[in-house]
């Protein structure tokens, strides 16, 4: 069972659209992350969730509960929120402002009991902030200031506790320091906490579960891994950056490149196949996939390197087994991938026997002549033919039939 669901949502600001049919499930103890550019609905999304705004659609249930059906005190002991700017009153101490959070449990003027005021020391010591309990809050850094208004979150004994980017302000330090504790209470107080991050590196390191947000929908939710991609930055965010793993905690770090430079050129087709390997099609993929063509490549072998790529950009691979010669079943998946595309690609690759029958099957379509075949023809077929001639004699027949390109610059003219 989830211990937070949002089922549907939508909601607008008077007539203006901002979110629309999202869905999620987040587990007790599971820190997620939301993700995406300005504007694109974040803190809409957590001021649902807490019930500060009511949607138009949809219901979002704690424990199943659903939260419109709770009372606001009770709704309080549900979700507590750090926001993202909170006018704290200068007279008041550490200590004080953290027993604000147990409010939700008093009777109107009902003085704070000894079980409130342990729970506040707890929730102190679990933020690292017991020792500034009697400092007045204008006396705290950045991070402490933090820590103090999570602490008062926490008093609420929550079972989500949503933060509106709890980290912007704050050095890299504190910014560690904030991240870790919040992982730390998922851990071992199993409460769900949702943040607005906009650091896509930390977030890697240290959500379960990431949620792109783009326009107002789910553009992306799962692991790191399967939202942080080059893909899905670039078409959420328009920049292009380079994913790399960091080696201690196996989560994908970017790093980046530039941003997009949009290409609006009309497209000549629609479809288009590749037949690549070893990395002569990255710069090809990657060209196709910006332009927005729809790519299929293969045969490959499951992890070649234009394997990688070309799964990397949401191509569609037709795969077979590591270091195998393409098998008759791949080929024949294939040949559907072929008889699909408007136009196909062969890249400057070396033909062996373990990949001479994609040039067979490409000997096939060049005989129907119904394809436009582009071939990338950089070095020589007899310097890159390990089948004895056999490659470079189909090889010259499809050229014959094929548009003979000289580099991936030429290829801009086409495509
Ligand atoms: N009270 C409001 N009335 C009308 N439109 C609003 C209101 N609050 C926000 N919006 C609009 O709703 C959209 C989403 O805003 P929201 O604050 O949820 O985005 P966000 O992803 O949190 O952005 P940021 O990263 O800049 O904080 C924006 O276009 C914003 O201008």
């Amino acid at each position: 069972m989830p211990g937070l669901e949002v089922k549907n949502l939508s909601y607008s600001y008077k007539d203006k659209s901002i979110l629309e049919d999202v869905c999620l499930e987040i587990n007790p103890g599971e820190f997620a992350g939301i993700l995406g550019p300005n504007g694109s609905g974040k803190t809409t999304l957590l001021n649902n969730i807490n019930r500060w705004l009511v949607p138009q659609k949809g219901s979002i249930l704690i424990e199943e509960q659903k939260v419109e059906s709770l009372s606001p005190k009770t709704l309080a002991q549900y979700v507590a929120t750090v926001p993202q700017e909170t006018s704290l009153d200068l007279s008041f101490t550490v200590e004080e402002i953290v027993m604000m959070g147990r409010n939700p449990y008093l009777k109107t003027f009902e003085r704070e009991k000894p079980r409130d005021k342990t729970i506040i020391e707890e929730c102190m010591k679990a933020v690292g902030i017991w020792n500034l309990k009697d400092r007045y809050i204008n006396e705290l850094s950045g991070g402490e200031k933090q820590r103090a208004l999570i602490a008062r979150a926490l008093a609420q004994q929550p079972k989500v506790l949503v933060l509106d980017e709890p980290i912007s302000h704050l050095d890299i330090n504190y910014k560690w320091e904030i991240l870790e504790l919040l992982k730390n209470l998922c851990k071992n107080m199993k409460i769900i906490v949702l943040a607005v991050l906009h650091d896509i590196n930390l977030a890697s390191l240290f959500c379960d579960k990431l949620l792109l947000l783009k326009d107002g929908k789910i553009f992306k939710s799962g692991s790191p891994e399967e939202v942080i991609t080059e893909q899905n930055i670039r078409e959420v965010f328009d920049v292009d950056v380079k994913i790399n793993i960091q080696p201690q905690s196996g989560r994908p770090m970017i790093t980046f490149i530039s941003p997009v430079h949009k290409d609006t050129r009309p497209r000549s087709c629609e479809r288009i196949h590749v037949v690549c390997g070893g990395g002569a099609g990255e710069k090809i993929l990657q060209y196709l996939r910006e332009r927005g063509y729809q790519v299929s490549a293969g045969v490959l072998n499951i992890g070649d390197t234009d394997w990688k790529t070309a799964k990397n950009l949401g191509v569609d691979v037709i795969e077979d087994l590591p270091f195998s010669p393409v098998s008759e079943e791949k080929a024949e998946e294939n040949k559907l991938y072929l008889d699909r595309a408007e136009a196909i690609i062969i890249c400057n690759i070396p033909f062996g026997h373990g990949n001479l029958k994609n040039l067979i099957l490409l000997r096939d379509v060049v005989a129907k002549g119904e394809k436009k075949i582009f071939v990338l023809h950089e070095t020589p077929i007899g310097q890159r033919d390990y089948t004895g001639g056999l490659a470079a004699k189909i090889y010259s027949q499809i050229l014959k039939e094929s548009v003979v390109i000289n580099s991936i610059e030429e290829l801009r003219d086409f495509f």
